[in-house]
């Protein structure tokens, strides 16, 4: 080690700076600097792309935003398929017998196989020279196509159309026609009413099913009302429109008489409009042309004579009471030839007399025709000493005393018909002269009846007191709206009740309405003992429906509104309950005659707070509870104000569970009012 020299001045330590401060810090930077050194971008290039980015995010949020607002089952369906007429005819295989499914007011309907295998149900309408077919083709067609089948299921897809022109001979000239057809979805096991009330399958014996299907429908015509836009009233509710596909769940059919919830000015343009576009099918070519429903609004009609036939079927228990509105200015007369066992009778004359029709299909529904729509609800539901009301009701009782006649002494029925038919068959001069024998002992039985009228017209005179009653009343209430007076019905049927004055047949006379069927043609469930059924509509708007099913306000003439589905439904949830028919009258026993009017026999139960003994006996592993929901929803859906029906949103929430049950309404009450046991259904949430 070197020594130390002393004169050498002493070492500093050099100082440590830091990394960093090796490494000069960069100049900072200057302005200039940038501009000499980076490439320049133009502001017009800028703001080219600020705008693209707008407009771009602009287009995005827009198509993001309406598919937010719009609900899946609001966008619109495929247009039904245009087919050739040769193709359906192919399909089933031309039309023939073997393949047809059911008949209706316009026509027959055919099982069918496309070339693609796909089974359909084909409806051939009977269109000829009828507007009625027409408009029911068209208005099917529109309001049906408008339907998303693919978000409700609730619904019978319609897949297409033909609307094939075809020349034909007419009085040595030749003339061209339209064959008006539609195409569904083959719905396996039919309609509800056959299924139900004519081959009654064991499958609906369940009671579940029942339930099922009944969740169905409303679900249905809750889809109708709520998410189409705009909201179709189905318009003909009832048990003949309901089908069943191979697991018999339910499906709503048949929109010739629905509508769209559109402004009246609006109506006809958009039925117009949106008929065109249907026509311009898949291609968009146009098919059809707007003439034709031009010329199917035209027709200014109005009703000149009306029928009621009675159907007596081979079945005892069954029976069907139809009102046939007559012929329509200007268009031949359809009337439905009455099937065997059909007793025929012209009534009432003039029974819609000063009822004309706004022209349309859609438009004006019962404008005008308040009144006398009123009146005939009211003939309906009070017979009464007025010159044309209760004609049908006298009718009716007419032909059920003539039914007891039936079931009382056996001469009575040889000489009506064993010797009638023999008489038919082969004209023997013995079945003759046993023949006359028998009506001169008819003709002293009368004579002899005339004299001792008491016992065998009870019924009329008791009938003929209430009527003059009730007229008394309605006299001094008159000026009041018709469904004011449901409020007092309770309490005076109450008191009447008490004093024991009412028989049996009061009551259902009392409600009787709506029992008929309105129609010009009777399909085939007629000749089956049902109430015929809505291809024989009226040729007017104002009396449209099937008229056991048809809401008091609406076959009176109103105009048709949700709450006009909601009163069908009422019926039609009275019907899967107890598995009758609205009407049905059986000679005998006279107990069943408290049973014959269902909504009548519903009412009085529930004033004697015996509702379960609505419920079918056949049931099985029936749910009381459900059972007692489904007839009070009914109850409600069957007063007569539409105000007060529930909404078809409500009853889905009450059937599936959601919203409280119900309670009945007071006027069906039992004495005191008392709630049904219901647990609350409510579910928790
Ligand atoms: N898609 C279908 N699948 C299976 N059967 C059907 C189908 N559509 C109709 N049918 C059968 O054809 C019958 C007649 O149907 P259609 O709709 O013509 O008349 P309706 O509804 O019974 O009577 P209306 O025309 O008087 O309302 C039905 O009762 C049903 O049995």
């Amino acid at each position: 080690m070197p020594p130390e020299n002393p004169f050498s001045p002493p070492l500093t330590p050099l100082p440590v700076f830091p990394t960093t401060y090796l490494i000069p810090p960069p100049p900072p930077p200057s302005s200039n600097h940038h501009h000499s050194h980076s490439p320049l971008i133009p502001p017009f290039i800028a703001a080219a792309f600020a705008l693209t980015f707008f407009i771009v995010a602009a287009i995005i949020y827009r198509k993001v935003s309406r598919n937010r607002t719009v609900p899946a089952d609001l966008k619109s369906p495929p247009p039904p398929h245009k087919f050739t007429y040769s193709v359906l005819r192919r399909a089933t295989g031309s039309f023939t017998a073997a393949n047809r499914l059911g008949q209706g007011g316009f026509g027959s309907v055919y099982k069918g196989v496309l070339p693609s295998g796909q089974e359909v149900a084909v409806k051939l309408m009977d269109a000829s020279g009828s507007l009625q077919g027409e408009r029911e083709f068209h208005n099917e067609l529109t309001l049906a196509s408008r339907i998303d089948t693919t978000s409700c299921h609730y619904v019978v897809p319609i897949l297409g159309f033909s609307s094939d022109e075809h020349s034909y001979k007419h009085h040595c000239s030749s003339r061209r026609r339209r064959r008006l057809v539609l195409v569904y979805e083959y719905m396996r096991n039919g309609s509800l009413q056959d299924a139900l009330l004519d081959r009654k399958c064991p499958e609906l014996m369940q009671w579940r099913k029942r339930f099922d299907i009944i969740s169905s429908i409303a679900k249905g015509v809750e889809y109708l009302h709520y998410s189409c836009d705009p909201p179709i009233v189905h318009g003909d509710i009832k048990p003949s429109n309901i089908l069943l596909d191979y697991h018999f769940d339910a499906k709503i059919a048949d929109f010739g008489l629905a509508q769209s919830l559109i402004k009246d000015d609006q109506v006809v343009e958009s039925f117009i409009e949106d008929d065109e576009k249907v026509e311009k099918g898949a291609k968009g070519e146009v098919f059809e042309n707007v003439e034709e429903n031009g010329s199917i609004l035209e027709g200014n009609e109005s009703v000149v004579t009306d029928e009621v036939v009675i159907n007596v079927d081979q079945l005892p228990e069954s029976c069907c009471v139809r009102v046939l509105d007559g012929e329509v200015g200007g268009v031949s007369p359809e009337v439905g030839v009455p099937s065997e066992g059909i007793e025929k009778t012209s009534v009432s004359e003039g029974f819609f007399d000063g009822v004309s029709v706004d022209s349309g299909v859609l438009k004006g529904i019962g404008r005008g025709t308040s009144q006398s729509g009123r009146d005939w609800w009211w003939k309906q539901d009070n017979v009464n000493g007025g010159s044309d009301s209760g004609r049908i009701k006298d009718y009716v009782m007419e032909w059920i005393g003539s039914e007891i006649r039936k079931e009382r002494p056996k001469k009575d029925w040889i000489a009506t018909t064993s010797a009638a038919e023999d008489i038919a068959k082969g004209g023997q001069q013995k079945q003759r002269k046993k023949l006359e024998w028998w009506a001169s002992l008819d003709e002293e039985r009368t004579k002899r009846e005339k004299k001792n009228r008491k016992p065998r017209e009870w019924w009329k005179e008791e009938f003929c007191e209430e009527l003059a009653k009730k007229k008394k009343k309605r006299d001094l209430k008159s000026g009041e709206m018709w469904w004011q007076r449901d409020e007092e019905v309770a309490p005076e049927r109450k008191r009447r009740k008490s004093k024991g004055s009412r028989s049996s047949i009061d009551w259902w006379l009392d409600s009787f309405s709506g029992e008929f069927r309105i129609g010009r043609r009777s399909s085939q469930d007629f000749a089956s003992g049902d109430i015929p059924k809505s291809g024989g509509v009226s040729s007017t708007p104002s009396m449209r429906g099937t008229v056991c099913y048809i809401a008091p306000e609406y076959g009176g003439g109103g105009q048709l509104s949700e709450k006009c589905d909601v009163y069908s439904f009422g019926v039609l949830l009275l019907v899967l309950v107890s598995g009758r028919r609205p009407l049905q009258v059986t000679a005998s026993p006279m107990s069943e005659f408290e049973r014959a009017n269902l909504v009548s026999w519903a009412r009085q139960l529930a004033h004697s707070g015996k509702l379960l003994d609505l419920v079918d006996p056949n049931i099985q592993l029936l749910d009381r509870e459900q059972a007692l929901l489904c007839i009070t929803i009914a109850l409600l859906c069957l007063q007569r104000s539409p105000n007060k029906r529930p909404t078809m949103k409500e009853i889905v929430g009450m059937l599936c569970g959601d919203s409280e049950p119900p309670h009945l309404p007071f006027e069906f009450s039992p004495s005191p009012p008392s709630n049904f046991p219901f647990k609350s259904r409510k579910k928790a949430r």
